[in-house]
């Protein structure tokens, strides 16, 4: 959910569920909100209902986020993965920003600032996949979440009936 101006080909309630800032701020009130934060001038937040009615499904539940609300999520759910996509280099970065055509010089030095102090908080992170190439970071980011599907831990409490038999 954003107060982020929608941009053009995003579609509410696919990219984003855009929002007025007085909407917004109510919902907050309402503590309707895992996790807020204001990033470059607008409300970003991850709304309760709708990660509790994914995860009821059994879906693996993504959330796409900048560093404040993650450290947010790290509080309530010390076991979800955090992974850390870094762009490879700073140039590459204000040359992606510049490319996608959707923000003002203004705002992307504001992003670019932002890119830094985030890439200062890496170490809140469990794995960093290097932004080069869009299709290798995806596959990188498939193997990690991957792997965590068989922590021992998670593991274990699929296996509570074997364990049993072994123990008995
Ligand atoms: N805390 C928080 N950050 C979010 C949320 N949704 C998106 N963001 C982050 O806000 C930043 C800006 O997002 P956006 O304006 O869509 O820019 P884009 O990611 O460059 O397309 C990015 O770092 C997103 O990861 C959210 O629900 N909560
Ligand atoms: N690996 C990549 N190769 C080329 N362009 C990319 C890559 N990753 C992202 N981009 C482009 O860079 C721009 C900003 O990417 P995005 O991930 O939205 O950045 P941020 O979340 O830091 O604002 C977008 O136009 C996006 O398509």
């Amino acid at each position: 959910m954003t107060t982020r101006r929608q941009r053009e080909g995003e579609v509410d309630g696919v990219d984003y569920f855009f929002k007025t800032r007085e909407e917004f701020e109510s919902l907050i009130e309402q503590d309707k909100f895992i996790e807020y934060a204001e990033y470059v001038g607008n409300y970003y937040g991850t709304p309760i209902d709708y990660v509790k009615e994914t995860m009821e499904k059994g879906y693996d539940v993504f959330l796409e986020i900048e560093v404040e609300g993650a450290k947010q999520v790290r509080e309530k759910f010390p076991e979800a993965l955090f992974i850390f996509l870094a762009p490879p280099d700073l140039t590459q970065l204000e040359e992606r920003l510049i490319g996608r055509g959707t923000d003002s010089m203004e705002v992307i030095k504001h992003r670019i600032r932002e890119a830094k102090r985030e890439l200062n908080l890496m170490n809140l992170y469990d794995y960093v996949v290097i932004n080069e190439d869009v299709q290798q970071a995806k596959r990188r980011v498939q193997c990690i979440v991957e792997a965590s599907h068989m922590k021992r831990a998670r593991v274990e409490s699929k296996l509570r009936k074997l364990l049993l038999e072994v123990n008995n």
